[in-house]
């Protein structure tokens, strides 16, 4: 039987704070596959950007189990299982687009040469040839977050955590933008974790969709996603999109509701 990459099993945080402690997870149980598109979608404070933590080894769980790749998320951590795209592009401003991807490289220690391949190769998969050479400043919000992409990237991880990358982005950069991750996701495919508030970016995506509510934060719904993976934008108006939409809709209100 195949493994899962990603296996939480009852997987519980409560943070404590001053006032009172805060039941960020509540009993997560998910398996995600290789090859996934997975969407965790929900309402702010529901645990989304707690649970990819999790997973990256920024937090760690209170009670349950989670393993990624077979090993504990700070194993995996080490071992550069995945790699992590936040909503801000985060680059160096003082450094070169080239130069930001090489970052995480040279502390590594790579020799030169790989460093180089390896950024012509990950310039070439988000679609930025050329832009190497030019400072953060010098392009456009949707390119930023390519180029934060493509750091990612660098390591060649075969799990890509992305924490509502597209998030403050307009919304026709945006679909570019789903369209190109489709692309990149069908031709390396990788594993992805992708936080959304949007229910049409996570339908579009995903080929498993995640609905979480809050206090505590815990998992509503898993939806499997019969659309093929193909996805033209257009699909966004067939009847099969749009139940699947009504689905998460429903599944976000029931959620606020109970
Ligand atoms: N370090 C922390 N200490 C205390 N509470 C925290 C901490 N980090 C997160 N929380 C709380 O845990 C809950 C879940 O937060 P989290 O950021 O995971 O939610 P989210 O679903 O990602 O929200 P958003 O959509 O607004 O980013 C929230 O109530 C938040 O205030």
């Amino acid at each position: 039987m195949k493994k899962p990459v990603i296996d939480a099993s009852g997987v519980n945080l409560t943070f404590q704070t001053k006032d009172a402690p805060v039941h960020a997870l509540k009993d997560v149980n998910l398996q995600i596959d290789k090859g996934d598109f997975v969407s965790f979608i929900g309402p702010s404070g529901c645990g989304k950007t707690t649970l990819l933590r999790c997973i990256a080894a920024l937090e760690a769980p209170t009670g349950g189990s989670l393993t990624v790749n077979g090993l504990s998320p700070d194993e995996a951590r080490k071992a550069r299982s995945y790699g992590y795209v936040f909503q801000a592009a985060g680059l160096y401003p003082w450094r070169t687009i080239e130069k930001n991807i090489k970052l995480p490289l040279e502390i590594m220690g790579y020799p030169k040469a790989e460093m180089d391949e390896r950024v012509k190769r990950v310039l070439d998969l988000v679609d930025l040839s050329g832009f190497g050479k030019k400072f953060p400043w010098q392009l456009s919000g949707g390119m930023q977050q390519r180029a934060s992409i493509a750091r990612a990237l660098a390591f060649d991880a075969d799990i890509l955590l992305m924490d509502e990358p597209f998030g403050a982005l307009d919304e026709i950069v945006r679909d570019k933008l789903n369209e190109e991750l489709l692309k990149l996701w069908d031709r390396t495919g990788k594993t992805i974790c992708f936080v959304t508030h949007s229910i049409p970016e996570a339908v579009y995506l995903s080929t498993k969709i995640v609905v979480m509510s809050p206090r505590p934060g815990r998992i509503t719904d898993v939806i499997e996603s019969p659309l093929p993976r193909e996805r033209p934008l257009e699909i966004r108006d067939t009847p099969e999109f749009i139940e699947i939409a009504h689905r998460v809709r429903e599944g976000l209100r029931e959620g606020h509701n109970a």
